[in-house]
């Protein structure tokens, strides 16, 4: 395909309530959207593609502003040179052909680009979704989807007390979701597993997510939660340290599931053979992107780990090719893929429903949903044509 149109849509979004994790409170999506006009075989098509950095870099060390930058002053160059009349971008080695510009060679032109998984993810999103509305395929048939819903799962923010907490857990079971997953913090976390557990029972698929909130040292009080038959404890060290959650395993029964560590198929790679996570949230955005996800499925899968697809509080464009992905055969439990209502009360796209349970995985050409304009001018902050 050749680029003609590159436009990045800097976006703010409402959330229907405050989201606090052990890192911070989010009241509002701050995010990019990432539109790709493209001449191709069949024309030509507009592709988007969702960045999931969040406002801060509190999560990673990625944030919203600065993937703009990234996008605009490397990774769209850099994809756009060797185009007839395009410019010429840094580390623009090989040049090659442009017009073969496919999404499965997004990475490599991209990869002198140090980092920036996020701001990558979302350019290449965008290509696939280009390539796949003029090939007319959908994302799942692409990614290898083999089923046609997905269980939807929720995650619980930090509440004002224990009580709020559980209003909250039954309002999410009442709506039908499948998995309850509750953030937890040194001090908000025993006490609130049991009080959960002591009130909806030993049946409900229940998990927690620290967000590297601990240490090694807390390893006495993380084994407490092994009497409450968790599902798996996300990320409960810090990011970068693969070696203390290996450790940490050997001395909890909880399997121990990771997300902010696993940022490639390499550091996938790494985790499993150094039995630092015996269960990985897959997050697109955080990984690099859709190709990358699959990578980690498939890597994990021959070494029998179960993975899940995770989420940032994507609007109905990333959460829609979010349930695409999750149809894929190794994604065994259920994911961070609720209805858009969990998060908004007008998205940006036609709204992701949850139906018993379950979201539908879309089969239409793309990713099968777009930005609503008007919607997508109401949530602008900001936008800027980087490309033609
Ligand atoms: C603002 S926190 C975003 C990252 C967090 N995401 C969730 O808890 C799920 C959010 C969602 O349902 O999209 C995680 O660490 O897994
Ligand atoms: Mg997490």
């Amino acid at each position: 395909m050749i680029i003609t149109r590159v436009r990045l849509h800097r976006i703010s979004m409402p959330l229907v309530s405050p989201f606090t994790t052990s890192f911070g409170t989010e009241h509002s999506k701050e995010a990019l959207i990432v539109e790709i006009g493209a001449d191709t075989a069949a024309g030509p098509v507009t592709g988007w593609g969702e960045c999931v950095a969040m406002e801060d870099p509190l999560y990673s060390s990625e944030y919203v502003d600065g993937c703009a930058q990234v996008i605009g002053r490397w990774l769209v160059p850099a994809l756009t040179a060797g185009q007839q009349g395009g410019p010429h971008g840094a580390g623009d080695t090989e040049g090659g052909d442009a017009d073969d510009l496919v999404a499965e060679t997004v990475g490599h032109r991209l990869r002198h680009v140090i980092g920036h998984p996020m701001a990558k993810a979302a350019v290449e999103m965008a290509v696939l979704d280009a390539q796949l509305r003029a090939s007319g395929q959908s994302f799942a048939a692409y990614l290898g989807g083999v089923r046609s819903t997905v269980p939807s799962g929720v995650s619980v923010g930090i509440q004002e007390s224990i009580e709020q907490t559980l209003r909250v857990v039954e309002g999410y079971l009442d709506d039908g979701y499948v998995r309850i997953k509750l953030k937890i913090k040194p001090g908000w976390d025993v006490e609130l597993v049991r009080a959960v557990r002591g009130v909806f029972g030993d049946d409900v698929p229940l998990q927690v997510d620290a967000n590297a909130a601990y240490t090694l040292l807390d390893a006495t009080t993380l084994r407490r939660l092994d009497e409450f038959g968790l599902l798996l404890l996300e990320q409960p060290l810090a990011e970068d340290d693969l070696r203390q959650h290996a450790v940490l395993a050997t001395r909890l029964q909880t399997p121990l599931c990771l997300d902010e560590s696993v940022v490639s198929a390499r550091s996938a790679a790494d985790a499993i053979a150094l039995g630092a996570a015996q269960v990985i949230n897959i997050k697109p955005g955080r990984v690099g992107g859709y190709l990358e996800a699959v990578r980690i499925h498939d890597l994990a899968r021959a070494h029998g780990i179960a993975v899940w697809c995770g989420g940032m509080l994507e609007t109905g464009l990333g959460r829609s090719a979010n349930a695409a992905l999750a149809s894929l055969p190794g994604f065994v439990l259920p994911g961070d893929i609720s209805a858009s209502s969990r998060f908004y009360d007008v998205d940006l796209t036609e709204p992701v429903e949850m139906v018993d349970g379950q979201v539908a995985v879309d089969t239409t050409p793309g990713i099968g949903r777009a930005p609503i304009p008007e919607l997508l001018e109401r949530f602008r902050t900001d936008l800027s044509v980087v490309f033609r």
